[in-house]
């Protein structure tokens, strides 16, 4: 093989998300249509950290749970770690979910009868039932590295927001996913929490090469990702550099 296939090779292992011409239309054929996503086309490789960002409506969700799994497209093509979604049984995508694929909400989604470790826990024993001693060492390393090691037998309801956001990206890891999704993980949390919750992903983008895709409001936190996306109606208006996103669009 020449050296610039196997560079090509190289790069293409690299890549953990790619959309090609993608579409959302909800209700298509209705008079409801809402046609929310056009021609959405984008690469997202290992160890980047990019920001989503538009205007409230622009189509931010809808392009994570598709890029995510939790909704389909209506055309285009979807790639994770280079298996193609489309055409795959809900099983399948449901395995590939679970493999690849660590999720933050805004509203984190914990279970409060369950205790801190339990909840981090959960995608494992979810997908293999019980958890084995590595993985459960492994929950309780990532306890400790977001500061949580103390509450790890408490049960959630006894947590700050952001320590609950803290646990939720400890549970979002825990399967080592190649793709983290957050979705306005920042959105409910004070300016300070906010800023202490980022750099947990700062730093497990950097320690576990993980690609992360942050949805955010928040100027200030886009502008440390290094790439941002924005969506206007639909569409993808910029994908580049954070610091040289043009300043009508901040
Ligand atoms: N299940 C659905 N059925 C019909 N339309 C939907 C559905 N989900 C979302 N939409 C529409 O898709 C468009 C984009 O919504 P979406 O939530 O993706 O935007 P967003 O950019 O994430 O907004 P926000 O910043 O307010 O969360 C909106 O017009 C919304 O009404």
């Amino acid at each position: 093989m020449s050296k610039s296939a196997v560079l090509a090779q190289a790069a293409e292992q690299q890549v953990v998300l790619q959309l090609d011409m993608l579409n959302k239309i909800f209700n298509a054929g209705t008079p409801l249509q809402n046609h929310v996503l056009h021609d959405i086309s984008l690469q997202v490789s290992r160890g980047e950290l990019v920001a989503l960002v538009g205007t409230s409506g622009s189509g931010k969700s809808t392009l994570l749970n598709v890029m995510g799994l939790l909704d389909v497209s209506s055309s285009g093509e979807l790639r994770i770690q280079g298996h193609r979604v489309q055409g795959m049984t809900e099983q399948q995508r449901t395995q590939l979910r679970s493999e690849s694929i660590g999720f933050v909400f805004q509203f984190h989604h914990l279970i409060s009868a369950f205790s801190v470790l339990d909840n981090v826990l959960m995608p494992l024993m979810l997908r293999y039932g019980k958890p084995s001693k590595e993985q459960i060492a492994y929950a309780e390393y990532l306890l400790n590295e977001v500061g949580l090691a103390q509450f790890m037998r408490q049960s959630t309801n006894r947590l700050s927001g952001g320590q609950q956001q803290r646990v939720a990206i400890a549970r979002a890891l825990v399967t080592k996913p190649a793709l983290v999704l957050a979705d306005e993980p920042t959105g409910n949390l004070d300016t300070q929490t906010a800023d202490e919750v980022f750099r947990l992903f700062e730093r497990f983008n950097v320690e576990h090469q993980c690609a992360i895709v942050i949805v955010t409001h928040d100027p200030r936190l886009s502008a440390r990702c290094p790439r941002t996306i924005r969506l206007t109606d639909g569409r993808i208006v910029y994908d580049g550099p954070s610091a040289d996103l043009p300043s009508l669009f901040v």
